[in-house]
């Protein structure tokens, strides 16, 4: 009876057990189940675990596709070709059939009438208005008229070559052939000389500054370009890609950046890098914005705290005749013009002006622009100028 009962109570025990391990198993598999959405969730900020879960699921795809797709890298970006302009030597020469071309009116003109059968009253101040007509200005007009005569009356003959002789000289004269042209382009010691390019808006200062690094690179120098016009974004954009072709520095900031900053600062660079010019390109301004006219002259003077500026440059563009010659009085009382460049020359045969502007201000014409062509700048020599006005084939 006792083994009985003992026997009952371990199969009680027994069914106990087995019951209790059958109820336990499922519950640990709903744990499972419910902590998965857990892991499921988005990745937060500390998704380490998150990401840990979801990759073997998306990795198997993602490398699948990834690596047969595997960005190619992008080869780098060929080095700009630096180019070696031409030296400024020659290029009047080289551009001369250009002047030729656009001064054919005025030359042939006075050329034609000094060959007239009759020398009569008509004649000569059809000489003069043609010399007007061409930009030279009255006064000069009359001068150079009234010198022709005298001679003519003089000589008594007049073959063509002997009035292609005296109008060559006449002009000449009125030209000057002895002022100083140079542009100064090597500062004194070691500093950069320092240009700057100033003038109205559309003349082709930007051009110019260009052009001019093309000039002193050509001739063996190093060039540092500022670009103060911060007014146009286009602007500097425009400088960056002319120094880029040449190897030159440009110092450019941000559109509406104070121009004299930029102007100091491209100072400073060229003083660091021991460059042999400063070229600094300056925004257009109206010469009747009397704030603007003031903004160029602080440039000027915060520039001459770090160093001397040796040359300004007045862009003239010579399509625009007697309005240049305005401007020019005004840019040269703000900042002491030392030089002209006269722009477009190719497209006009006003090419008086240039008797005119030096008459006026007392500066010389130092550099013409005779085309778009970035070698299209040439230093003024006045018997290339002149021999180009009266040439007649
Ligand atoms: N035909 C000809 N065009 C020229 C000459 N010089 C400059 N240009 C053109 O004139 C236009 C104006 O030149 P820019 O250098 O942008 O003039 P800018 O004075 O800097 O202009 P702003 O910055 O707006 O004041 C451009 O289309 C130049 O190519 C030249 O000697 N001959």
């Amino acid at each position: 009876m006792d083994y009985t009962i003992v026997v009952i109570a371990i199969a009680i025990v027994a069914l106990v057990a087995v019951g209790g391990a059958l109820l336990i198993v499922p519950r640990r598999r709903v744990g499972k189940a419910e902590q998965k959405p857990e892991l499921d969730q988005p990745e937060g900020r500390s998704g380490a675990g998150a990401t840990a879960v979801l990759e073997p699921e998306e990795t198997e795809g993602a490398t699948a596709v990834a690596e047969p797709e595997a960005p190619p890298v992008p080869a780098p970006p060929p080095a700009p070709e630096i180019e070696l302009p031409p030296p400024s030597a020659g290029r009047m020469v080289r551009l001369r059939a250009r002047l030729a071309k656009s001064q054919n009116v005025f030359g042939r003109g006075l050329l034609n009438l000094l060959a007239s059968d009759k020398l009569d009253e008509d004649t000569w101040e059809e000489i003069e208005d043609t010399l007007i007509t061409a930009d030279v200005g009255v006064t000069s007009a009359t001068q150079i008229t009234e010198g022709l005569r005298t001679r003519v009356r003089v000589l008594g003959t007049r073959s063509v070559d002997e009035v292609r002789a005296l109008l060559r000289e006449e002009l000449l004269a009125h030209i000057n052939p002895k002022l100083d042209r140079t542009v100064r382009t090597k500062g004194p010691g070691e500093r950069p000389a320092v240009i700057m390019v100033v003038g109205v808006n559309g003349v082709g200062k930007t051009t110019t500054a260009g052009k001019l690094a093309r000039v002193v690179i050509g001739d063996g120098g190093s060039v540092v370009l500022g670009a103060a016009d911060t007014f146009r974004a286009a602007a500097a954009d425009q400088l960056q890609t002319w120094g880029e072709r040449v190897g030159a520095t440009v110092v450019r900031k941000h559109e509406g950046a104070d121009p004299a900053s930029v102007a100091f600062d491209a100072v400073s660079q060229g003083i660091e890098q021991g460059a042999d010019t400063v070229i600094i390109d300056t925004a257009g301004r109206l010469h009747t914005k009397t704030g603007l006219m003031d903004e160029l002259g602080k440039v000027k003077r915060v520039v001459e705290k770090k160093a001397q500026v040796d040359e300004v440059l007045l862009v003239l563009d010579a399509t625009t005749g007697q309005n240049g010659l305005r401007q020019a009085r005004v840019f040269a009382e703000v900042v002491n013009v030392t030089g002209i460049v006269l722009t477009k020359m190719d497209g006009t045969a006003k090419g008086g002006i240039i008797i005119q502007v030096q008459r006026e201000l007392g500066v010389p014409v130092k550099l013409v622009g005779l085309g778009e062509g970035p070698d299209d700048l040439a230093p003024f020599d006045p018997e290339t100028f002149v021999d180009a006005i009266l040439e007649t084939s």
